[in-house]
């Protein structure tokens, strides 16, 4: 299936899409409305951030469905028709906060996931990092000799072909707008880690989705919540952004396997 978020490639990779502005302004501060009109009870707090689950619970068995509310299905619904990327409609939610100050752990989603993950950025801008797993940053005994002998001579990889294969696996960051909507998959899926410094600057000079004259100079854009500036300070040899305001995504993602509701109140 061809979505039209196909023409958003970024990078060298077939499988992560950036589609800028993929909601509004509007939509935007309606979503930010919702995340922090929700019980306070909803939100779950961690060491280094807090998070709401919707769409209900995910186990080693599946995930015990929740319906997921009628202003996340309005995205959700969006995300599924124009990529074209899921096989069915996406189930579940997670929601994230950050404060400038804070950030995830490089890590790899759950097997209980679909491997297409689907990230919608709201308030503050952060960079996001993907690191080669350290199976394909430190071994080479993992490449399958046959593939790097079809690119060769055909006898055992020389140095510079082992090289070059690492090459393929090297460490990227994407730069996470507001309203903007990150889709990574297959390979970046399953050999990078992926997460965000908890730093309150955050570079972003290997970003894959800038183009230089986007970044020559500063500027400040108002935000709905919590009211403060956001701010991108660059030139061409410095790229940071300097995070002064909440940041908050949300991870939609799609778990096949689906209990029954045995339970209904
Ligand atoms: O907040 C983000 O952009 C990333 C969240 C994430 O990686 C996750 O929830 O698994
Ligand atoms: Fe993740």
């Amino acid at each position: 299936m061809e979505g039209k978020l196909n023409n958003f490639q970024v990078g060298h990779l077939p499988t992560v899409i950036y589609k800028p502005d993929f909601i509004t302004e509007s939509e935007e501060m309606l979503l930010l409305d919702k995340v922090y009109g929700a019980p306070i009870s909803k939100w779950k707090s961690l060491k280094n951030r807090r998070l709401q689950n919707w769409g209900g619970i995910v186990h080693e068995k599946g995930l015990l469905p929740q319906d997921l509310p009628s202003w996340l299905t309005m995205i959700t619904q969006r995300i599924y028709e124009e990529s074209g990327l899921f096989p069915s409609a996406i189930n579940h939610v997670l929601i994230n906060e950050y404060l400038p100050d804070q950030g995830i752990m490089p890590h790899q989603d759950g097997p209980a996931y679909f491997p297409v993950v689907a990230i919608l950025s709201l308030g503050s801008p952060v960079v996001m990092d993907f690191i080669p797993h350290s199976r394909l940053r430190t071994c080479t005994d993992t490449w399958d000799n046959n593939d790097v002998k079809s690119e060769g001579s055909g006898e055992e990889p020389s140095e510079i072909e082992t090289d070059k294969r690492m090459d393929n696996h090297h460490p990227f960051s994407v730069l996470l707008m507001p309203r903007s909507l990150l889709i990574f998959k297959d390979n970046a899926y399953s050999d990078y880690l992926h997460g965000i410094k908890d730093s309150e600057v955050h570079q972003y000079d290997e970003a894959i989705n800038v183009a230089e004259p986007l970044v020559s100079h500063k500027f400040d854009q108002q935000l709905p919540e919590p009211g403060k500036a956001i701010q991108i300070v660059g030139n061409k040899d410095h790229k940071v952004i300097q995070r002064t305001a909440k940041r908050v995504s949300l991870t939609c993602r799609l778990v096949l396997k689906v209990q029954k509701k045995l339970f209904k109140f």
